[in-house]
């Protein structure tokens, strides 16, 4: 059976709704006083399904955004606002909420298909669980495989031509400044005031079906790239969160805990490291 474009997208908003309020409910503890709000159209159903909850439930919470959008968000909610400039050294968030673009079968992630990955990294590696919430589209066993447009690399203005160039020698074939939305003339300019290149790869390689950096085919393994990615001099940050399965610590940590899927037959379906 065929479905139009408008029930397709009814469909993937009732999905991402369903893994929120599962994700939600599954790791935001009552006892929790600091939670992290990442960025993007799933994470409107997180903080939707937290504001259900009432204030009897958050009123002694406070919630961290990773950006712009959802410091509207949360305030919009009527949730307490604070900043993890404001997070005592030391201190972790108890939980972070995150959307992702692509999540592979070992969780590794592409984000910043909002322009938004810098500060949802910081927030993520605040956090002592970073949780993914998605809907059925993100699911692949390989990034690359699903999300096309290419991992988005934020970067200082001046040095986008030099880091066009190294992405090509990395074997980028067509990588590109984003451009603002309609309306405006020239590159997107994210949060933090700088640009984003999206760089398509061939799709990754995960690092257990490899010892080498990259495969016969040329193929990057995850790990493998963002290493070389981000040390590209001009890029402050890279859409690929990576790493060591379930590794969470207070430097670092990026993969998720678990990763929500709202499915298209109404189901959740969770990912953990081990499953
Ligand atoms: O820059 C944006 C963020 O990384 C988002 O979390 C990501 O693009 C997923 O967004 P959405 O939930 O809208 O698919």
């Amino acid at each position: 059976m065929s479905t139009t474009a408008e029930e397709q997208a009814k469909l993937v908003e009732t999905s991402k709704r369903l893994a929120a309020y599962q994700a939600v409910k599954d790791h935001l503890l009552p006892e929790y006083t600091r939670i992290g709000i990442g960025s993007g159209s799933t994470v409107v159903y997180v903080v939707e399904a937290i504001a259900a909850l009432g204030p009897a439930a958050t009123s002694k919470m406070a919630f961290y955004p990773t950006g712009s959008q959802s410091e509207e968000l949360i305030e919009a909610a009527g949730l307490t606002l604070q900043y993890i400039s404001k997070l005592p050294a030391g201190q972790q968030l108890d939980v972070a909420f995150d959307g992702a673009d692509e999540v592979d079968d070992d969780l590794n992630l592409i984000k910043g298909g909002g322009a938004c990955l810098w500060q949802e990294k910081i927030v993520a590696a605040s956090a002592k669980q970073f949780v993914c919430v998605a809907d059925f589209r993100k699911l692949s066993p390989r990034l690359g495989m699903a999300w096309k447009k290419g991992i988005p690399i934020e970067v200082l203005p001046m040095a986008a031509p030099r880091v066009l160039d190294e992405l090509q020698r990395m074997g980028s074939q067509t990588p590109r400044i984003r451009p603002g939305l309609p309306g405006k003339a020239g590159a997107i300019v994210t949060d933090n005031g700088l640009w984003i290149i999206d760089a398509p790869f061939a799709p990754l390689l995960l690092p257990k079906d490899t010892e080498a950096d990259r495969g016969s085919d040329g193929a990057w393994t995850v790990d493998a790239l963002a290493d070389g990615l981000i040390k590209i001099p001009g890029v402050a940050e890279i859409g690929l969160f990576y790493g060591k399965n379930g590794l969470q610590v207070a430097s670092g940590a990026q993969k998720p805990v678990a990763a929500y899927f709202g499915m298209a037959d109404g189901s959740v379906e969770v990912k953990t490291p081990s499953s």
